[in-house]
């Protein structure tokens, strides 16, 4: 078992497409994606709750995660882990696969859209709130990736990894009507799928999925719920399974054997008895292969088109997750799957202080199969950085232990190490007139250099030490810039981020800062906002 672990995770880590560091964009997307737990976390995972907490009040028989899978997908539970989120359906759902429109893009941030029969609850709402409230979103992390994100983390809680990839762009204005609705019938159900890209198999798959948790609610589906009068249950919801709350293959187990009690299948209303038509439409032989995958212990959701007991079946992920991730507008280009640096510098940067330069960061060293080293930081391994300099120098430091992070749901942990040794989120002293063109770390005796790149910092322009509230611009001698700007973030009334520039005057004269750095200046209005 140990021997298979290695190898997944080393081909997990191995895998094409890892990218050189540094690179802003795919930096931003590496941390979110895998800086999951733990120091340095990325705060979206903060909002794993167990499934049966509901977050915007005191309610029972509620779920807050319930929310989550209609908005975000589904919720997976995994034994000691709360909400595990995955795809935004509703949101994704928008997509037409013909006109390349719709599709995972936070358009279901829009109130149009919330509003609309077709996404009757307040579950949306709450999720959106979730997501501006804890999610970083910024020029690099949309907020269409950061639903996807949640997604990806709640089935990597529950099982198998998922590829991601980041890029996604937020709509300007709300999509077309689209989402199916239960009193539409089987036909109507089955285009509303290949609208979307899904054949009627995959259909089966996908709303199994779905429907493994949460159920409906009498508030706003009356015609499909009747007032429970169960105290367990103040919110009156009909659960699609017997285990609501946790993410297994009791939707498709409790229908096959004929005991559900699912309001989509048994229900008063016929006419709304939609999963009973979309789960039988192929003879059942989907819903089957799903309660034989549970059966079997195999650890893959219902899929779509597998024959039963197949093993030639796709990743469980790949129609439950995967697919409806990257399931966005033609005119966006995702970037290349996101696979983990082994070794990683992180919040790497540069302070000009008097003639002294401070190197602030941290590295993130390997990812560990978490039952192999399980979550210690090893004493006795030495890390340690090289630089290399401006004038042919080179040095280096140990650095000091800072903290450890996991990902996958705890499956994998990273060791961090501060560029301080003896107090990790500090910084290291170096000479400002050297400066610093390369890092490289070793590891246990192990250069790591990006394969002879090394890592690259740049120390071509930064700030000055503060005296006030902003250092003052500094520019490297011999560097020459063109022009020399700052980045402000902008947020729209639609809460998109984009970016503007700001120009810094360059000096009619050197003004020295000290012989390696000229003062440039620049006229900062807003005290509050942040530049890059
Ligand atoms: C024909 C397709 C579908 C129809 C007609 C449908 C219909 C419904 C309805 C009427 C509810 C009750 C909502 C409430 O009470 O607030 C519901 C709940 C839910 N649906 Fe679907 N659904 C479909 C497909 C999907 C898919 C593909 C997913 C996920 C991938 C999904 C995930 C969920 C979840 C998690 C809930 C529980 C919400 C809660 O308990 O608050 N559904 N669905």
């Amino acid at each position: 078992m140990l021997v298979r672990l290695e190898a997944f995770i080393v081909s997990f880590i191995a895998v094409a497409n890892a990218y050189i560091w540094p690179s802003l964009q795919l930096d931003a997307l590496e941390a979110a994606r895998f800086d999951q737990q733990g120091f340095n976390a990325n705060f979206l995972t903060g909002f794993i709750q167990p499934c049966d907490t509901f977050q915007f009040g005191s309610d029972t028989g509620r779920a807050n995660a319930a929310d989550w899978i209609r908005t975000i997908g589904f919720c997976l539970v995994f034994p000691h882990w709360g909400y595990l989120f995955t795809k935004a359906y509703h949101d994704m759902a928008t997509h037409n696969s013909t006109d390349g429109t719709g599709g995972l893009d936070a358009s279901i941030r829009f109130a149009e859209e919330q509003v609309r029969a077709e996404n009757a609850g307040d579950g949306f709402d709450n999720t959106m709130t979730l997501i501006f409230l804890l999610a970083i979103v910024n020029r690099y992390i949309s907020i269409a990736d950061n639903i996807a994100l949640a997604a990806l983390i709640a089935i990597e809680n529950w099982g198998p990894e998922i590829a991601f990839r980041g890029g996604r762009a937020d709509a300007a204005v709300p999509n077309a009507p689209s989402v199916p609705e239960s009193q539409q019938d089987l036909a109507s159900h089955i285009a509303s799928f290949a609208r979307q890209g899904f054949t009627q198999e995959e259909m089966i798959g996908l709303v199994a999925c779905g429907h493994t948790f949460g159920g409906v609610q009498h508030d706003f589906f009356p015609d499909i719920v009747n007032v429970l009068n169960d105290t367990s249950d103040t919110e009156d919801v009909a659960h699609f399974a017997t285990t609501f709350v946790t993410f297994d293959n009791n939707v498709a187990l409790e229908y096959i054997s004929g005991t559900t009690q699912n309001p989509l299948v048994v229900g008063f209303n016929n006419t709304t008895n939609s999963n009973k038509r979309i789960f039988g439409s192929n003879g059942n032989a989907t819903m089957l292969s799903c309660v034989f995958q549970f059966v079997e212990r195999i650890p893959h959701r219902c899929h779509a088109g597998s024959p039963i007991r197949s093993t030639s079946m796709p990743p469980p992920a790949q129609i439950c997750s995967a697919r409806m991730l990257d399931t966005v507008p033609n005119n966006v280009t995702l970037t290349n799957v996101i696979t983990p640096l082994p070794v990683k510098p992180s919040n790497v940067e540069l302070i000009l202080d008097g003639n002294t330069l401070q190197l602030w960061g941290q590295v993130r060293q390997l990812l560990i199969p978490l039952s192999l080293w399980n979550m210690t930081e090893d004493p006795t391994r030495t890390v340690s950085m090289l630089w290399d300099d401006h004038i042919g120098g080179t040095g280096n430091a140990t650095l000091g232990f800072a903290g450890l992070s996991s990902f996958t749901g705890g499956k994998y942990s990273a060791v961090w190490y501060g560029f301080n040794a003896t107090s990790p989120l500090s910084f290291l002293s170096l000479d400002a007139i050297a400066g610093v063109t390369s890092l490289s770390f070793v590891v246990d005796n192990e250069l790591e250099d990006q394969d002879g790149l090394g890592f690259a910092p740049q120390d071509g322009f930064m700030f000055s030490q503060m005296s006030c509230l902003f250092g003052d611009p500094v520019v490297r001698n011999g560097v020459n810039p063109t022009r020399v700007y700052l980045e402000q973030s902008i947020t729209d009334s639609v809460q998109r981020v984009s970016v503007s520039e700001i120009d810094i005057v360059p000096p009619s004269e050197p003004i020295a800062a000290n012989a390696a750095y000229s003062l440039w200046s620049i006229n900062i209005t807003e005290a509050t906002t942040s530049y890059a």
